[in-house]
Parts: C-alpha cells; structure tokens; sequence
C-alpha cells in the first residue's frame, strides 16, 4: 500500500495522478478519516485475514475479478465503481492479484488515492466519499469480506450527503465538518 495526495489532471485515471514532489500520506492521516490496513503474506496470509474477520465480525465473503474479460458488463461497472460515492456498509477488499487505486477524501476533502496490490487489506468506513480504478495493468482479484449479507449498494455524491451513515461518519470522524 502507498497514498498519496492525488495530482487532479484529465489524465486517464489509470494513470498515478501523482503530485511532483509527491506528497505521501501516511497510514496515521489514513486512520484520522477512519481507514484502516493492514498486510497479509506468505504462508500464513489467509490465516491472518481470518483472524481479522473475526474480531471485526466479517461474517461473509466473495471474490471479484476486475478485468475486461471477466467482469460482465466491464465499462459500465468500471465507471460505476470511479463514480465518487459512500456505502451504508464498510468496503473491506482482501487483495489477492494485480493493482488498484481507491481514492478517499481526506478531513479536507482532497483526493487521496491509495495503491493496493497482493496481500494488502484495506477497509473504508462506511459513509467516506471515495472511488475506485484499476491502474494500466487492468486487472485486479480481491477477496470483499462483509459483516452481513453480500450487497453492492453506492449512494453517489451529492445525493449521499443527507445519507444516516455518511452523516454518522461525519460526526465520529470530521467533526469540523
Ligand atoms: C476492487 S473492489 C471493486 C470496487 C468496489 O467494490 C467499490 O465499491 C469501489 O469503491
Ligand atoms: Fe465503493
């Protein structure tokens, strides 16, 4: 995992978005907005996701491969997924294959894109504006882990902002807001 401040250009999405100097963000900024990572490798990889589930309840799973041969309907799920918007639930992705970049809005509202690739385990709160592409690999495996049922819902920005959860998220993690 690395995060960054996202260097906004109409560039393809795809591309780092990086500000020349970088401006990293570190796991610490991350957790302030409610974001949380751990890594999880080598022969014991599943094992420790297991154990995470467990304390923090993730009760089901599922795999999504994100690639335009095998995601159904690809283009319209892809912008779907860079669309910014907020889950009633956490998003929690296991990182099994390839790369990605989620970008969440940090307490100042800016973009910050986070690069995941095999083993990383990143959980967004529910209620944080963020998004998500794939980088120019096109491919990404990732286990989703999920407190109850399997469910896919986005709320897009602006009609999210009068959303219970993102006001919730709002008041534990942006209290200035
Ligand atoms: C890499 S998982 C697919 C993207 C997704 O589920 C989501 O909600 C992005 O924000
Ligand atoms: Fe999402």
């Amino acid at each position: 995992m690395r995060a960054y401040l996202y260097h906004d250009t109409s560039e393809d999405p795809r591309r780092p978005h990086e500000c020349t100097p970088s401006v990293v963000v570190g796991e610490a900024e991350l957790n302030r907005v409610g974001v949380l990572y751990w890594h999880c490798s080598g022969p014991n990889a599943l094992d420790q996701v297991n154990a995470i589930a467990r304390d923090r309840h993730y009760q089901n799973r599922d795999e999504i491969t994100i690639t335009p041969e095998k995601l159904p309907n690809y283009e319209a799920r892809i912008k779907q997924f860079f669309q910014e918007h907020i889950h009633e639930d956490e998003e929690i992705r296991y990182i099994l294959e390839g790369a990605g970049y989620f970008d969440i809005r940090d307490h100042q509202d800016r973009w910050v894109r986070i690069q995941v690739t095999a083993g990383d385990l990143l959980v967004l709160p529910a209620g944080i504006y963020h998004r998500f592409t794939l980088d120019t690999g096109n491919y990404i495996r990732t286990m989703r882990l999920f407190k109850d049922e399997p469910k896919w819902e986005a709320i897009p920005r602006p009609s999210a902002n009068s959303n219970t959860y993102r006001t919730q998220y709002l008041a534990q993690f942006i209290p200035s807001a």
